[in-house]
């Protein structure tokens, strides 16, 4: 991913990142507040329907016990124990006694007898059925519900089966099963409470949450306005917005960390090995005598998404701090492979030299590598030589194990930037060398009067006198190629002769040097 598209996913994904957890916990804050109004509406139901139990248990009790009565029915025995019990049982305004399905006396004494027993609207399991809403005969007061068993029936004020204390603003109603409202409190709409009954167990209907709670026979309902929640969301928002910004603020820093990572230059070479988007340019190296090409160096060049070619002193010093150069050798070994193949099989006498870095040199890493990469090729392991720079020499027994071990394996092997480092000839005598290249800062003296100048003439002596073969690297001028042709230097690579280029280019330039290039 290029940088624009890097910058514009990070400011998408941060402003996600901070907006989704403050609008989640907005959302959470309203859904739990609500939650918790549930629970408790629902807690308010369930106290109805015991407050109904209770009083429905004190009821039933009173009429077993009047059941039991022995005597004579509607004597002033039987209404006396039934007053007795009406007075007794805190639920009860009235109690009578029915004989053939008719009325025949109360708690107040005997009636006239055309009573009939009102059609009950469900009957519990123990077999007291229950008339929701009836007008009591003798006492003509309000609608009271008639509890009975067997012959004798209870009055019940039906505030005494939803008399539960509730917070202000919850209204409450107990229904039977079938919708009939048998006791309120706080005046809750029956056309709504019939609506709601006939629905989910808890929920909102328009502005209004309710819970319910089933018991035997009855159902209540507890509701409230929606407004009455506000207070719980803003304590739940008190609660759950620091967190939401924790969140965002969490996202938003990983976001920044994550593109900073990316956009930071080891970032990107990291995406740069991971896509391969290196490539390489071959520089012809000369043989000085005859100007004719004998070969290149290999020198690899990032090529961006967006075209432009980053040269290697910009990413090669972070590619070997971070470790990645040794990936960057395998693509360079491979883009070799792949470039140059026909060109160094038709023909033998070219060679291409590969750049080690020191992490190469300081292991054998590199050359199972090579030796994979140049299988079933057909190209021949001398047509390939190694560069070393003396910064590989840190360990000198590791590197003279690479490097014996690659000149058996027939690579040849070259030290490159001869003369900036800390070699002598010593050093130099107890390494498994082919060549020696030059330094440009070296081939830059010839024919000045600088310090170094005088220099030149004894790595060259050097060089021969340990039978190395010499490369002087950044040739420009005519002179210096004149310079090195007279003491014998056999290869010279520059810009007199030609800079870098691609593959392609580098075919080309190699078919037409069969006549000798550059005039050397
Ligand atoms: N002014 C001037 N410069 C000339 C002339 N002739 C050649 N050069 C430049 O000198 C450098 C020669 O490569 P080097 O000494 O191996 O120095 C190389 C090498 O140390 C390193 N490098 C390049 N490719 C690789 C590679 O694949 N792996 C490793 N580890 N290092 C590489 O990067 C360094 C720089 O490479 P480049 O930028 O391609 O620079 C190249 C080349 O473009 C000339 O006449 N005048």
């Amino acid at each position: 991913m290029d940088r624009p598209r890097i910058i514009v996913t990070a400011v998408v994904l941060g402003l996600a990142g901070a907006i989704a957890p403050i609008a989640a916990m907005f959302h959470l804050s309203w859904t739990q507040a609500v939650q918790n109004e549930h629970e408790r509406l629902h807690l308010f139901a369930s106290r109805a329907i015991a407050r109904a139990d209770m009083s429905l248990d004190e009821a039933r009790d009173a009429l077993r016990q009047i059941g039991r009565f022995t005597g004579t029915p509607c004597s002033a025995d039987h209404i006396a124990r039934m007053r007795q019990l009406t007075i007794n049982t805190r639920t009860i305004e009235e109690m009578g006694y029915f004989e053939n399905g008719l009325l025949k006396c109360s708690s107040w004494g005997p009636t006239d007898g055309h009573v009939a027993q009102s059609k009950p609207d469900f009957v519990t399991s123990d077999g007291i059925a229950v008339t929701a809403r009836m007008q009591p005969v003798m006492s003509a007061g309000h609608t009271l519900m008639a509890l009975r068993y067997k012959d004798h029936n209870a009055l019940v004020d039906p505030v005494r089966f939803a008399d539960i204390i509730v917070d202000p603003g919850v209204q409450l109603a107990l229904t039977t099963e079938n919708g009939i409202l048998v006791g309120a409190l706080n005046g809750p709409d029956p056309a709504r409470i019939g609506k709601i009954v006939a629905g989910p167990e808890e929920g909102m209907d328009d502005d209004l949450l309710f819970a319910t709670a089933h018991g035997t026979g009855w159902i209540a309902v507890a509701t409230e306005p929606q407004s009455q929640i506000l207070d719980g969301v803003r304590r739940q928002q008190r609660l759950l917005l620091p967190l939401g910004a924790f969140i965002a603020a969490f996202i938003i820093g990983l976001v920044v960390w994550l593109s900073r990572r990316r956009l930071s230059p080891l970032g990107e070479l990291q995406i740069a090995v991971r896509k391969r988007e290196f490539i390489v340019h071959y520089q012809p190296i000369v043989e000085l005598r005859t100007g004719i090409c004998i070969g290149a160096e290999a020198l690899v060049r990032w090529k961006r998404p967006d075209g432009s070619l980053v040269r290697p002193d910009h990413f090669i010093p972070l590619a070997e701090e971070s470790g990645l150069i040794t990936a960057i050798t395998d693509q360079v070994i491979a883009l070799v492979v792949s470039d140059l193949n026909s060109l160094l099989v038709a023909d033998r006498s070219l060679h291409i030299a590969i750049n080690l870095s020191a992490t190469d040199v300081g292991t054998e890493r590199v050359l199972p590598v090579i030796a994979k990469a140049l299988q079933h090729t057909g190209i021949q392991p001398r047509q390939i030589w190694l560069e070393a720079t003396e910064r590989g020499f840190v360990d000198i027994e590791a590197a003279r194990s690479t490097l014996a071990r690659a000149r058996e394996l027939g690579y040849a092997v070259a030290i490159d930037d001869f003369g900036t480092g800390y070699s002598s000839l010593s050093y130099l005598e107890g390494l498994p060398l082919d060549a020696l290249k030059i330094d440009k800062s070296f081939i830059d003296t010839i024919s000045t009067n600088s310090a170094t100048s005088s220099v030149t003439p004894h790595i060259i002596d050097m060089a021969k006198t340990l039978k190395l073969k010499i490369v002087a690297e950044g040739v420009e001028t005519r002179a210096q190629a004149d310079y090195l042709k007279e003491r014998d230097v056999d290869y010279g690579q520059g810009w007199l002769f030609a800079g870098p280029m691609p593959a392609a280019e580098f075919i080309a330039y190699c078919r037409r040097a069969k006549v000798p290039a550059g005039k050397a």
